[in-house]
């Protein structure tokens, strides 16, 4: 073969991926039917996908993102939004519909914030009026909004936001300021230079006393030019690790003014000669930030999913070394420690699908009471989606990065699709609640939980768990075989949480009754109190995919693998833990010996169905952007081709031979030895 035939990619499939679909023991399709939520659902993303994917631009735009630089990226993904409004319009998408489309083409696109953020913040802090007024316009893109909160000097607290709302009576008007360098906001995704209005997060005040945070909306720039208003000054705050498509922002307000009715008034309101009045606690203003946090886990399950689709279908492929000598190199899937590598990411991307289709069930459920004004759900929404975006990023990505190892050297390419996933994976254990803040919120939730169960009260929800009487534990597991057993599983994980959290609850009592303040008590538990939350929300995933499967409709060749899978999530998480399950007596030595088995002849049974079980998240070519875990399996071959996109290889000699390498070259040769 001439070296020029090498980047033709085969017709067929690799016969090494075909071998791994010839073994599944399961339909792929009827799985993807269970993840996408039914076969009609499945359906209608094929529908969706064949539309996106007719467009020349949307096929380009993971060529651009690999290979581009960040302008054109930028550009390019300002270009994909305006598509994606376009259609939006023109077939006249559903919510769910259109939600599915901006997860096919998720490699970014410039104006993310106007449906993540400025949208859902209209619809849930405007009044009837203001909805009138803002959210018809914005879902008709005549104006494109961000929502402003982050200051370059307080992320996490914010109580310490410094930017002012000042009311003026006398013109009925908002001063809004930016009173410090610190108080400058920083970060606002689609700020930089995409949106021309803000939801921007600001202290009130009105009548020389301050109201705490509220919204207010804000016209950034002209709609005519887009230049920025006057005494506004926006900009991009700079190069980044990842996310390129998005422009994230600095902004600075020098005393501008903006109507009474520009402050979103649905939970509290300022009257025109400054009356201030709440008509729902303050908290009701951080619902925005809850729906956030359930699409974050979401997206915790699509970066997984990928990842792992890369990394399993590349090992079914790359062969290296021999595992017989008188055979063929092996195909690397085939080391137990490369299944080491790629098994727990496979289970922890079905526990998180699970885990995160519960979640979205509760959180609609209690959104419809919250939007009614009952806010009784929102403190255990707010455990739940705070203990959820927390575990599932923190686990995506250490699991994303692991399998960008198990890919060798080629995962550090950038069309390997993996290395990316890395970089845009990074930012979700930080944005909307950096994730160890998120778990101290969890573990004063279940403080507050354990003294109401301690003190008789009978505990529903998420911590029902803490007023069970517990009696006297005993070990589920008497032998190997009992280490199988969901229930067991879960039994064992919620002790655990029980035990860690009733520890903790005790040594913060004990601190506090030996003299120290709570706050002293609170910090030098910190870590712990993030262990106890950490062993909560595990338990609560665990339980979650375990009862998705226990209650799953599906043929028992389905239920089998998804049974060895959760099996194997359980397992891992306590072999990868035991310290913690030793040390609360939830296992002995003897049981961790079994588990270990356990774990191992597990890597085993799932080996079969492993690119089945990949296959069934059915993610298109396009979509998945990799030269690595393409559905045909022609890796080299793909790769190969990728580095004719590269811009380096569009001149057989770079102009830097001219400029510098040449000169030298030539100095070099009349210099006498
Ligand atoms: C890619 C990206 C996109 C973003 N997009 C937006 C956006 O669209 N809109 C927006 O408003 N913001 C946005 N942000 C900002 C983001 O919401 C904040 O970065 C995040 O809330 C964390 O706050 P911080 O950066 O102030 O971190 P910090 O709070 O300064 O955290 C730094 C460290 O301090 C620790 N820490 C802080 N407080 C406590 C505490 N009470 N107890 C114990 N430890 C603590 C943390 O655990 C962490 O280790 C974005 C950020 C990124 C990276």
């Amino acid at each position: 073969m001439s070296y020029l035939e090498f980047g033709a990619i085969p017709l067929q499939v690799n016969p090494d991926l075909q071998e791994e679909r010839d073994q599944a023991s399961f339909h792929v399709t009827e799985l993807t039917h269970i993840i996408d939520g039914g076969a009609e659902k499945t359906q209608l993303r094929k529908r969706l996908e064949k539309l996106i994917y007719s467009d020349p631009d949307f096929r380009r735009f993971p060529d651009v993102r690999t290979f581009g630089t960040k302008s054109e990226f930028y550009g390019a993904s300002v270009l994909k939004s305006i598509k994606l409004f376009q259609l939006r319009k023109e077939h006249q998408w559903t919510d769910e519909e259109s939600d599915i489309v901006h997860s096919l083409v998720d490699h970014g696109h410039a104006l993310g914030l106007h449906h993540a953020m400025f949208i859902p913040a209209l619809e849930r802090l405007a009044t009837d009026e203001q909805k009138a007024k803002w959210l018809t316009i914005a879902k008709q893109y005549k104006i494109l909004g961000t929502y402003a909160q982050t200051e370059l000097g307080h992320g996490t607290y914010l109580q310490g936001l410094e930017t002012t709302a000042t009311y003026d009576p006398g013109t009925q008007e908002f001063i809004l300021n930016t009173p410090t360098i610190s108080a400058m906001k920083w970060w606002p995704g689609s700020l930089g230079k995409s949106s021309n209005y803000a939801i921007v997060l600001a202290t009130l005040i009105t009548r020389g006393k301050r109201h705490g945070m509220h919204p207010f909306v804000v016209q950034l720039r002209s709609l005519e030019d887009h230049q920025p208003l006057p005494g506004i000054k926006v900009g991009e705050i700079g190069a980044k690790m990842g996310t390129l498509s998005t422009d994230n922002g600095y902004l600075i307000l020098n005393n501008i003014r903006i109507l009474r009715e520009n402050m979103l008034m649905k939970n509290a309101q300022v009257s025109p000669d400054g009356t201030f009045t709440a008509s729902a606690p303050n908290q009701a203003n951080y619902a925005t930030m809850v729906l956030l946090r359930v699409r974050i886990s979401e997206f915790a399950y699509t970066n997984i999913s990928k990842a792992v689709t890369i990394g399993i279908r590349y090992s079914a492929v790359r062969r290296q070394s021999k595992l017989d000598p008188e055979e063929k190199e092996a195909k690397i899937l085939e080391y137990q420690t490369q299944q080491y590598k790629l098994f727990p990411g496979l289970a922890l991307a079905y526990a998180i699908l699970f885990s995160t289709k519960l979640l979205k069930k509760k959180y609609r459920e209690a959104q419809t009471e919250i939007m009614k004004g009952n806010l009784q759900s929102l403190p255990e929404l707010h455990c739940e989606t705070s203990g959820s975006k927390a575990f599932c990023t923190e686990h995506m990505l250490k699991e994303v990065e692991i399998i960008r190892q198990s890919c060798g050297g080629h995962g550090y390419l950038a069309a390997s699709g993996i290395g990316m996933m890395t970089s845009s994976s990074a930012p979700l254990v930080t944005v909307e609640g950096e994730n160890t803040v998120m778990y101290l919120q969890v573990a004063r939730y279940l403080l507050k939980r354990f003294s109401n169960a301690k003190s008789g009260e009978q505990i529903e929800g998420c911590t029902s768990y803490l007023s069970m009487n517990h009696a006297p534990y005993l070990c589920p597991f008497l032998s190997e075989k009992d280490c199988r057993n969901l229930s067991s599983l879960c039994d064992v994980y919620r002790y655990r949480a029980f035990i860690v959290i009733s520890r903790v609850v005790r040594t913060v009592q004990t601190d506090i009754k030996d003299g120290l303040p709570q706050h002293d008590a609170f910090n030098k538990n910190l870590v712990h109190l993030v262990r106890a939350a950490r062993a909560h929300c595990y338990f609560n995933v665990v339980k979650d995919f375990a009862e998705a499967v226990k209650e799953l409709d599906a043929s028992i060749q389905i239920c089998t693998v998804l049974i060895s899978l959760c099996c194997f999530f359980a397992v891992h998480g306590i072999v990868e833990n035991s310290g913690d399950f030793l040390q609360t007596q939830t296992i002995g030595v003897e049981q961790l010996k079994w588990l270990k088995n356990l774990q191992t002849s597990l890597l085993a049974e799932i080996r079969p169905n492993a690119v089945a079980l990949v296959d069934a998240f059915d993610y298109h070519d396009i979509t998945l952007t990799s030269a690595l875990g393409s559905y045909d399996g022609n890796a080299y071959e793909r790769l190969y081709q990728s580095t004719e996109k590269d811009s380096m290889n569009s001149q057989e000699v770079h102009s830097s031979y001219h400029t510098y390498l040449k000169p030298f070259i030539q100095e070099m040769n009349k210099a006498k030895l």
